[in-house]
């Protein structure tokens, strides 16, 4: 039991985070775009092992009782909805967008991300801050997409966010962690949750976050783009719980010359 002990005390089993005052045990938050069928979408977010899903308000069909519907493949009962505000450039918009989706679904728990022009959709960082406020006012709880730029990440916790969710690279770029010296930073720095969220492309990746020590990772394209999104889907799940355990245990120090794994005491001369 001892050598199983974390840093909080709890087995690497009891492991879990929280946001907004809801405990979850997947480390792993996937989206629910780009999927080749709804079907596909449903198998492979189980495979994730996943209790948070994002849903792009904009772009999913919640309410047409006529057409293929999210809610018979991925079960809200089942899964935390995360309206997010996908497809928004500006803060009126991405505000105006959740409003809708509280109203639609009663959802209060949200992620915002306010976006740049192509072609690297970058984070909006003024137009974030400026709907964040107005969210926040309006009395929803907002996880946030941001620039990995520790004074942004900093202002949006001030501001009263519930989560801050760098990027790791562009959405759907799958270029993994273009800069991790800024998102240790931020994770250092903050009291909120912190998610990658975006750029992943593969599982070493998704367990590279997990390693720097934030919450929690959120991805999309690396599963849905996937030549077999249920078998990437897997590997996600186990890359985000080995990144985990790797950052609970404590990595070894980096030695810059050779140290011999056994011992020289005892060799015959
Ligand atoms: C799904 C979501 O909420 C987005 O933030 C984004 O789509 C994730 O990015 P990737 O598709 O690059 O994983």
């Amino acid at each position: 039991m001892d050598g199983m002990q974390n840093q909080g005390g709890t087995t690497p089993d009891e492991d879990s985070w929280e946001v907004a005052g809801q405990r979850f045990r997947s480390r792993l938050i996937v989206g629910t775009g780009r999927y080749k069928s709804l079907e596909e979408t449903g198998e492979a977010i189980a495979a994730s092992g996943a209790e948070i899903v994002t849903v792009a308000v904009r772009r999913v069909n919640l309410s047409d009782p006529g057409a293929p519907m999210l809610q018979d493949f991925v079960d809200p009962k089942t899964y935390t909805y995360l309206p997010n505000t996908a497809g928004c450039h500006t803060a009126q918009d991405a505000v105006r967008t959740l409003r809708l989706a509280r109203e639609a679904g009663g959802w209060n728990l949200v992620k915002l991300e306010v976006l740049g022009p192509p072609p690297f959709l970058y984070p909006d960082m003024p137009a974030t801050f400026e709907a964040a406020e107005a969210l926040i006012k309006d009395g929803f709880q907002v996880m946030v997409y941001c620039a990995d730029d520790p004074l942004a990440a900093k202002r949006l916790e001030e501001m009263g966010c519930v989560a801050v969710m760098p990027l790791g690279a562009p959405i759907g770029s799958g270029l993994g962690l273009t800069n991790p010296f800024m998102l240790r930073s931020i994770i250092q720095n903050a009291k909120v949750p912190v998610l990658v969220d975006a750029g992943i492309g593969t599982a070493s990746e998704a367990a590279q976050a997990m390693e720097l020590g934030c919450d929690a990772v959120l991805l999309n394209s690396a599963i849905a783009h996937a030549r077999e999104p249920v078998r990437m889907a897997r590997a996600m799940k186990a890359a985000v719980e080995a990144g985990r355990h790797a950052y609970l245990a404590g990595r070894m120090p980096r030695n810059y010359s050779a140290d011999a794994s056994s011992p020289m005491s005892g060799l015959i001369k």
